[in-house]
């Protein structure tokens, strides 16, 4: 069947442009969309893009150079053979497409001039950031040539610096382009050069790191994007309605004498049990009050992990100004004479008027990221399908101005939130127990939560390489869970403790306290390495560190913490939450509900991010978890 009136039909094999660079691959073309002007054509290692006609050629007039002549003839590929740190620690035969691209560039580029940069070059590796920058090195520019110096004198032990991670991100620009909709990881795609053209350094750097780049996030974006459709509507209607009612749900059974499974279901209060507008008014003001001392110029402007744009956005990392003002705020209206208590019997309407409050920010996140640029975009989220993008956030960084939504919501109302209600139902407990102090059970769960929120916004900076803030659109998911689930579910074991007390022996006690700081130490080491490292990976106090090289430029902390288990960080996370539980006791489900939900949300969250490693890193990710056999607990899981 041919397609009328296009320039290239279906079935033709023709040449397409790789994203970012003046490479052609032999490709074959699968549709023409004529609306938006695009062709799907496949490549043969399987990965499929939309490309303009202007990216295709025809094959007639194209040189083909086999890869083993170029091979014999270049002496970057000789030498990086054996020398690259990537060569001899990666042992698998798979290639990556970032893999194809960089054999590309070093394989079957070589003009003249460049082969003679190569010759010049003392050391050429495989790595395509590297080895661009070694190609760099024979530029003119004296800059990059003092900043190449450099890095070679850090002695890199395999680390990259910041001006990679901005070629990445540069390359990544190139992606607005195109559309990758599927590649197999393991292919054997022919480079070929264009004869007309020749190929630039600067392109062979883009090819290299756009390669990298793509075979990962659209990859699977577009991969799961398929799949979602089909399957995960159903899922996002039943998460948005699950998710709400759970939650009203576990207020509705905390208030009860007996909590307990065999009282399933609670009676189910009258409608109007659900709303009070002062309720409202009154999360509205928390939420201003937030506002206001998140846009005040206090504290740092932090840059956060570079977007596909190139661009780094700036935030104000003022959260421990925050929560100390918000101390201030509300010890003064307890002296005033406010009682706090009102926030444990209104548990139930102040719940209802935060999710109403995050229903409408996400209709406002939906309908926003409609006419969002698809840079923008999160590359998840992105399926087309109204219920799943609303549901999972559509937008990746939505901003009035300077302000960012996402980073707000996560760091500011609903965490310093739970330390108030958490505060609140201290006061209630003393109040409803007649006690002069709140029970050491109900001060160890408000200490150890609110040691957990302090150090989160005292290393507020550290959130900017979290998955949430890198990689997730912002939508109902996040919205919801940042002002209703925090809040109202994390705050449960003290809401439980105010009519269930529980005794604690002393030896128990110490037992949970010592469980708590060596779970926070884990946590906190951990995190900050991995973020001192993203940040930074020429850190003198990480020289110690054993790292994997990937195709990215980035590379893989493979000894300190991260070298115990895949995710130190989620085993000192849990350790808390077990010690955020135990004072409750073991007489009903509902204080534990954080640590099963917990349980379950890290190892979903933990698979969530070996696929996304594996797609963006490939053989090396493979090698990592080779050599890091265990994902949370050692030896166990
Ligand atoms: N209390 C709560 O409700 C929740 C708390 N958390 C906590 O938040 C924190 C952040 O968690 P989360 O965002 O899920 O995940 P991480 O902070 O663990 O981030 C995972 C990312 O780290 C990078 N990475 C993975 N392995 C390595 C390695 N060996 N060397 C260097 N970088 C590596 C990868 O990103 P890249 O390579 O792209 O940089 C990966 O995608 C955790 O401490 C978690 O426990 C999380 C969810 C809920
Ligand atoms: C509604 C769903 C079932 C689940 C929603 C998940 C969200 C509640 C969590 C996703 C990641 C989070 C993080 C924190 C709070 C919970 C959410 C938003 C965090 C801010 C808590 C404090 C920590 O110190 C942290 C490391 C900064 C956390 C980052 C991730």
């Amino acid at each position: 069947m041919t397609m009328p009136s296009v320039k290239y039909q279906r079935g033709e094999m023709v040449m397409g442009r790789w994203p970012g660079s003046s490479l052609y691959y032999e490709v074959k073309v699968l549709r023409y969309d004529a609306s938006s002007q695009l062709y799907t054509v496949i490549y043969k290692d399987g990965t499929e893009l939309e490309l303009k006609e202007q990216d295709i050629k025809n094959a007639a007039g194209f040189q083909t150079r086999s890869r083993s002549r170029s091979r014999s003839r270049s002496p970057g590929r000789r030498r990086s053979r054996s020398r690259s740190p990537a060569r001899t620690t990666r042992r698998s035969s798979s290639r990556t497409a970032a893999a194809v691209a960089t054999a590309a560039i070093t394989e079957s580029a070589p003009t003249s001039r460049r082969d003679a940069k190569l010759k010049d070059t003392p050391e050429v590796r495989l790595s395509p950031l590297k080895q661009t920058k070694a190609a760099e090195n024979n530029s003119n520019n004296k800059h990059e040539k003092k900043e190449e110096k450099q890095k070679e004198e850090n002695n890199t032990a395999n680390k990259v610096n910041e001006s990679e991670s901005k070629v990445e991100a540069e390359s990544e620009k190139n992606q607005g382009r195109y559309n990758l909709r599927r590649r197999k990881d393991d292919g054997d795609a022919k480079a070929l050069e264009i004869k007309p053209e020749k190929l630039e350094e600067k392109d062979a750097k883009l090819a290299a790191a756009s390669a990298a780049s793509l075979s990962s996030p659209l990859d699977f974006g577009g991969k799961m994007a398929s799949l979602l459709c089909f399957v995960l509507p159903p899922g996002a209607y039943f998460w948005l309605l699950f998710l709400p009612a759970w939650v009203l749900f576990l207020v509705l059974q905390v208030n009860l004498e007996d909590p307990s499974l065999a009282n399933f279901p609670p009676l189910l209060p009258p409608f109007e049990a659900f709303w009070d507008a002062q309720a409202l008014g009154f999360v509205i003001l928390w939420v201003l009050f937030q506002v206001l001392l998140y846009i005040l110029p206090v504290g740092k402007l932090s840059e956060g992990m570079p977007l596909r744009s190139g661009e780094r956005l700036k935030y104000r990392t003022n959260g421990f100004f925050a929560i100390a003002v918000s101390a201030v705020a509300v010890v003064a209206a307890v002296h005033q004479g406010v009682d706090l208590t009102y926030i444990h019997s209104h548990f139930l309407q102040l719940a209802t008027a935060s999710l109403l409050i995050s229903v409408l920010l996400s209709i406002y996140l939906y309908v926003r990221s409609r006419y969002a640029a698809p840079e923008q975009l999160a590359l998840g989220g992105n399926s087309g399908n109204v219920v799943y993008d609303f549901f999972k956030g559509h937008e990746l960084n939505p901003r009035i101005k300077d302000f960012d939504l996402k980073f707000f919501c996560e760091m500011r109302p609903g965490l310093i939130g739970w330390c108030l209600i958490n505060f609140a139902m201290a006061l209630a407990e003393m109040k409803e127990q007649s006690l002069n102090a709140p029970s050491y059970s109900m001060i160890l769960v408000n200490l150890f939560q609110l040691l957990y929120v302090l150090d989160g916004l005292w290393n507020e900076e550290a959130i900017l390489t979290t998955m949430d803030l890198m990689h997730d659109g912002f939508g109902f998911m996040l919205a919801f869970g940042d002002l209703v689930w925090v809040p109202f579910t994390y705050t449960l074991q003290a809401y439980y403790l105010v009519s269930h007390p529980n005794l604690l022996s002393l030896p128990a006690l110490a037992a949970i306290v010592t469980l708590k700081l060596v779970g926070f130490y884990i946590f906190r080491k951990s995190n900050s390495e991995k973020n001192a490292f993203r940040r930074n990976p020429s850190d003198p106090k990480l020289s110690h560190l054993k790292t994997i090289p990937t195709a990215t430029g980035k590379s893989l902390l493979v000894s300190g913490w991260w070298g115990v288990v895949r995710h130190p960080n989620y085993l000192g996370d849990l350790m808390m939450a077990l010690a955020w539980s135990l004072p409750c006791g073991f007489s009903h489900l509902l204080p534990w509900h954080y640590m099963i939900y917990f349980i379950i949300l890290l190892v979903h969250r933990d698979s969530r991010d070996m696929s996304e490693c594996r797609r963006k890193y490939g053989s090396a990710w493979d090698e990592y978890c080779r050599t890091v056999r265990y994902r949370i607990i050692p030896r166990v899981y």
